[in-house]
């Protein structure tokens, strides 16, 4: 057995996870053909690398197949719903900052926070027949958020991507996602309410707190741990 670090497959997360654990005297690499999600691991003993995707590292941690993951603060706290016992935050990374969000349309001027949505959702199925649609990924956060602040006459519509794109296509009048430079959301002619940020995420370093974890690995993760005390 060795140590398993599960960290994302592609993109901007990949790249900068990879730099990260290089500034830290961590050689992470991709091994085989470009398509090949095959990895390994230089600078620490008996450690190995699994390229997953972002939204499936909580899953493993959580699963203890891998004990070491990067993955966004927002992915841990959709997926797993007792996320401080299955998981220990190691360290923030300081990249992939996105705040989660609730966003209306920006014609809707009368909307500017919770409370006026909570009226404008109850006028809304009063006029159409039906409940106000949010479109979101996040669906356990979303509703713990609305609960909490009192907000219930609404409806999730699942949206995987291009969540924005729902207000215009007509398939949801609100959505709930994932904000970095804003851009997208102007672009869709959309705005967050005042008291509509859910939570502030960052890519973060987790340890599964399940995944068995003795003798040459336990070392191995002291090793790491050693390593990248900042
Ligand atoms: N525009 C952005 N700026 C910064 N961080 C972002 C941005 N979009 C997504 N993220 C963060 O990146 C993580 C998701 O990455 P990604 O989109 O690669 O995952 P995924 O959709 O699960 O991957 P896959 O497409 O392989 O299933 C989340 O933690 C999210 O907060
Ligand atoms: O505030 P911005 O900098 O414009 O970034 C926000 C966008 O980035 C993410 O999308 P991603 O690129 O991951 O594509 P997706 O819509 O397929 O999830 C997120 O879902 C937003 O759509």
């Amino acid at each position: 057995m060795s140590l398993k670090l599960g960290v994302p497959s592609k993109g901007r997360l990949m790249d900068k996870t990879f730099a990260w654990f290089a500034k830290r005297g961590i050689e992470l690499s991709r091994t085989g053909s470009d398509r090949e999600y095959a990895g390994r691991v230089d600078g620490v003993e008996n450690m190995s690398l699994v390229l997953l995707s972002a939204g499936e590292i909580p899953r493993e941690l959580a699963a203890g197949r891998i004990n070491l993951g990067v993955t966004g603060t927002d992915l841990v706290h959709e997926k797993l719903p007792l996320w401080e016992q299955q998981v220990e935050q190691i360290a923030p990374m300081g990249f992939g900052q996105a705040d989660l969000i609730l966003a209306v349309p920006r014609a809707w001027v009368d909307v500017d926070t919770l409370g006026d949505l909570d009226a404008a959702a109850a006028a809304f199925r009063a006029t159409h027949g039906h409940r106000l649609r949010i479109a979101t990924k996040y669906h356990r956060l979303v509703r713990e958020f609305l609960t909490e602040a009192g907000v219930a006459d609404y409806t999730l519509v699942d949206s995987q991507g291009a969540t924005e794109g729902t207000v215009k296509n007509e398939t949801a009048e609100a959505i709930a996602d994932i904000t970095s430079t804003g851009e997208t959301l102007r672009a869709n002619h959309l705005k967050i309410l005042s008291d509509g940020m859910m939570l502030r995420s960052q890519a973060t370093l987790w340890r599964s707190r399940v995944a068995p974890c003795r003798g040459a690995d336990r070392k191995s993760l002291d090793e790491l741990l050693d390593r990248i005390a900042l």
